[in-house]
């Protein structure tokens, strides 16, 4: 896992560069993962219904494990597009705290799932993030007169203190963190 995201984060790592990368890689490594099992049985009128509704993850990277059956979506310049299956494959998603510490420049990808009245669908979701009493911040490096900071400092506690009072859905944990 470790070995994946570090060849992952490669890119904003060239981009950014200097100390705070590795202090994030760092973070990251003696961060926090959960793991999420969703199972999705078949639906007898699945278009009424959502197995997952809009969503962005919070955490800075998802890898995402689904079987043979399709059911993932993402948003693409307002489509959703089915994400086919590729056997033994992760499914990476930037999440929240990766469009944050990019201050923007990756964005966190808005997904959703659909059912089936077919057959059953199993995914299993790692989230990976900072350590819990960690802040998420703009990378300073990724700022500057041009590109302003974005998003307000964010946390854990932050995050828990949103969903108490609201629904993470679309993304809207994330517009509550933007500056402008
Ligand atoms: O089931 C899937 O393919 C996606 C699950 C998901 O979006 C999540 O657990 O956050
Ligand atoms: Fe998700």
């Amino acid at each position: 896992m470790e070995a994946i995201l570090e060849s992952l984060l490669g890119a904003p790592k060239e981009k950014s560069g200097g100390k705070s990368d590795d202090e994030i890689m760092k973070d990251l490594k003696d961060g926090s993962q959960l793991m999420v099992v969703n199972c999705y049985p078949p639906c007898p009128e699945p278009d009424l219904t959502l197995g997952i509704p809009p969503h962005s993850d919070y955490g800075f990277l998802t890898l995402l494990l689904q079987d043979e059956v399709k059911g993932l979506q993402i948003q693409h310049k307002e489509n959703w597009v089915t994400v086919e299956p590729i056997a033994n494959s992760f499914v990476v998603n930037v999440g929240d705290h990766l469009e944050i510490f990019s201050n923007g420049r990756y964005k966190s990808v808005l997904h959703r799932v659909l059912v089936n009245s077919a057959k059953a669908r199993t995914s299993v979701a790692s989230l990976h993030s900072l350590p819990f009493k960690c802040m998420i911040r703009p990378c300073p490096k990724l700022i500057d007169e041009a590109n302003p900071r974005r998003y307000k400092d964010t946390d854990f506690a932050t995050f828990l203190e949103y969903i108490s009072s609201c629904e993470p859905v679309m993304k809207n944990f994330l517009e509550s963190r933007r500056l402008f």
